[in-house]
């Protein structure tokens, strides 16, 4: 059949959620994945660990890995103050383009050009890069002129997570205080990048249990802030 997943979560969000309402899309996107088909969104559970962390941060830089459909990026984006910049990396173009699709849907990105409808000062930018993010991590200093990250929020493959965070300590991206919020690390797990943070003298951890998003299964959240 024609569709992929990310397309039926795209289409069911464009039947049934509230344009320019990213709420309603958020959960509109947890019920067609609790009731129709499962998805591997971050979910309401773990959503509600994330949406803490951010309100706690007040992130002014913040850096997503493994955007898929852009539900975890839009929980985040709701939450940040005007100014802020959410960056998201996503390698698979086709997940990319639903997000886009869904960002515009819940008028994130939508920036009405006419003035008298512009909102008062800058809104939260969401600037989705598409590429690998072993790639694209070296870049982002001198693409994007964003010297330090504030908060990275890391969901892509799990093998990826260890040496994706040894590489944003050697691109200088993170600052004492940033703080990594890692999706996962109980299910499907990632044991060396747990291993890694929670003994390196260069982080303090904290692990937040929940359940694997739509599923009555142990998963949880890791909190590592970096010491510097
Ligand atoms: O496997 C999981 N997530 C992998 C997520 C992968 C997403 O990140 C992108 N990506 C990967 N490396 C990348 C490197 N660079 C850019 N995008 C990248 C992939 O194109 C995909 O959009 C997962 C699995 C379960 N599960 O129950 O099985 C539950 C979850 O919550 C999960 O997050
Ligand atoms: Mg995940």
């Amino acid at each position: 059949s024609g569709t992929t997943r990310p397309m039926r979560i795209l289409h069911y969000v464009q039947r049934s959620a509230k344009c320019g309402d990213v709420l309603s899309v958020i959960s509109a996107i947890d019920s067609f994945c609790s009731k129709v088909e499962w998805a591997m969104n971050v979910g309401d559970k773990k959503g509600e660990i994330l949406d803490a962390v951010v309100l706690e941060t007040r992130p002014r830089y913040v850096l997503e890995l493994g955007t898929y459909c852009g539900y975890s990026t839009m929980r985040i984006a709701r939450l940040l103050p005007p100014g802020a910049r959410l960056i998201t990396i996503e390698m698979n173009s086709h997940y990319a383009q639903v997000a886009k699709e869904l960002f515009q849907h819940a008028g994130l990105d939508a920036q009405d050009k006419s003035a008298e409808k512009r909102p008062a000062g800058p809104t939260c930018k969401v600037e989705l890069l598409l590429g690998s993010s072993s790639v694209l991590i070296p870049q982002l200093k001198k693409k994007l002129d964003i010297d330090k990250f504030d908060l990275v929020f890391i969901d892509h493959w799990k093998v990826s997570y260890l040496p994706d965070t040894r590489l944003l300590e050697e691109c200088g991206l993170l600052k004492s205080g940033s703080v990594l919020l890692a999706d996962n690390v109980t299910c499907p797990g990632a044991p060396d990048y747990l291993e890694y943070v929670r003994n390196s003298p260069r982080y303090r951890s904290q692990y937040f249990p929940s359940q694997l998003e739509y599923l009555q299964v142990e998963d949880g959240v890791e909190k590592s802030v970096f010491l510097g």
